[in-house]
């Protein structure tokens, strides 16, 4: 019995931080090779940001056959591009079937190698978790990115961040600005759209890539991956752009101007995932989303762009991105920053292995398809090193 309150408690395996599709990934793969593990997961139930965090009208952008969790397919019946609601179906039976049950509600204040007993030492509620291998699982969208302008205080319509949009409903006569211009951004504008009753405008501050979610009857990441098998990236991010040329024309003249560099290589050196067209680009085109420059500053009823234009709304939406949160609970988590806000980089060599029985999980440029190759890469190493009696015996002796 100690002083303090903390209560020790030893894993004989794996804990793994967080019970999104990663973790929960990993954790199939750990129990089909009968690796002991420990979920951990802040929230109340498993992926909970996309039962919580995502808008209603959610589609996945990739085919199905990149997004399923290792060992189980998606059903035959769902379609092609799975909805949010089906996704989160899935993963439900998913856990049943693997009997993974994270502990909900408990949050990783501090994770870090105790060198002197060669165990991980996990800081989480009242208790001190000590294993033997820890697995990062958090994430590249923990939080929020939210970026400050000038006179937000004085705004006096809603401000939300898109982790907080559900459907247009919410926005039923207004004037709508949604900020920033990936994903996040375009699929949302294309929902406020469905209301004829919104008026919408979106802020592009900065070059994009909008490539076609679909060329030559494939998806483009599957013909992208395709292609990659058997050209350097040099040749295939200029034949994606020329299809993508084909497909949607000259974007430019709508005020979204493509970076110089391509974007499967933009994707490697920053991360930044290219926009899949979903049917925004032709609104844009017709006019029912309006493009704005940079943000200069709010006032109480009106925003002002940098190239002088006011226009009042009376809503404004953040799809400004999201970051990682490994730096706020990984002891030297910060080497996970590039230095660019929002933008996770692994510092592993490999991408899924560190030193000292650390894994990051789901650290792809692949969309969820990586998710599904990091986990059993994870569990097979995991398994190579463990032996159930040394785990448990070394257990013991530092209880
Ligand atoms: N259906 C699907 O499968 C969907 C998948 N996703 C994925 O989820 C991930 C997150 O996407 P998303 O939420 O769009 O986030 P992203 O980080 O991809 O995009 C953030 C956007 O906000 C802009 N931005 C950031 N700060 C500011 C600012 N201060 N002023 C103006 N613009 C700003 C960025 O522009 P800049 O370049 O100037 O920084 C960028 O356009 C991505 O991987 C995406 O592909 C998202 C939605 C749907
Ligand atoms: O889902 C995302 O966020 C993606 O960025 C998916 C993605 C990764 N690499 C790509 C290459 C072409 C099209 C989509 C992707």
């Amino acid at each position: 019995m100690g002083s303090s309150k903390a209560k020790r408690v030893c894993i004989p395996g794996a804990v793994i931080v967080g019970a999104g599709p990663s973790g929960i990934a990993t954790a199939a793969c750990l129990r089909e090779r009968g690796v002991p593990f420990l979920i951990l997961e802040k929230e109340s139930c498993v992926v909970s940001s996309w039962k919580m965090k995502m808008y209603d009208n959610l589609r996945l952008h990739l085919p199905k056959q990149f997004c399923q969790l290792p060992m189980v397919p998606f059903p035959e019946d769902f379609p092609v591009y799975p909805t949010r609601q089906q996704f989160v179906e899935y993963v439900d039976e998913y856990v049943q079937r693997f009997q993974i049950e994270p502990v909900f509600g408990v949050e990783v204040r501090l994770a870090e190698y105790d060198r002197s007993i060669g165990f991980w030492k996990v800081m989480a509620g009242e208790n001190e978790i000590v294993c033997q291998w820890l697995v990062i699982a958090t994430g590249e969208n923990g939080e929020a990115v939210i970026p400050k302008f000038a006179g937000m205080d004085e705004f006096a319509g809603k401000v939300l961040h898109t982790m907080e949009y559900m459907s247009f409903h919410q926005f039923h006569g207004q004037r709508v600005l949604v900020v920033g211009c990936g994903n996040s951004a375009m699929e949302i504008c294309l929902d406020l759209c469905n209301n004829s009753s919104v008026r919408t405008s979106m802020v592009v501050r900065n070059e994009l890539h909008i490539l076609p979610k679909e060329m030559l009857g494939r998806s483009v990441f599957e013909l992208s991956m395709w292609l990659l098998k058997w050209l350097p990236i040099k040749i295939v991010d200029p034949l994606i752009l020329f299809f993508s040329w084909i497909y949607l024309g000259d974007t430019s003249k709508y005020g979204l101007r493509r970076p110089k560099i391509g974007p499967l290589q933009l994707k490697n050196t920053t991360g930044k995932s290219p926009v899949l067209d979903v049917g925004a680009l032709s609104k844009i085109k017709l006019g029912q989303i309006k493009i704005f420059p940079g943000i200069k500053r709010l006032t109480s009823d009106e925003v002002e762009f940098i190239d002088g234009r006011k226009e009042e709304f009376e809503s404004i939406i953040l799809a400004t991105g999201y970051k990682t949160n490994i730096p706020s609970w990984l002891k030297n988590g910060d080497q996970f920053f590039n230095g660019k806000e929002g933008f996770l980089r692994n510092p592993f060599p490999n991408n899924w292995k560190g030193e000292n029985g650390i894994y990051a999980a789901g650290f792809t440029k692949k969309g969820l398809l990586g998710i599904s190759i990091d986990a059993h890469k994870i569990a097979q190493d995991i398994f190579s090193q463990w032996d159930s009696k040394t785990a448990i015996s070394l257990l013991n002796y530092i209880n």
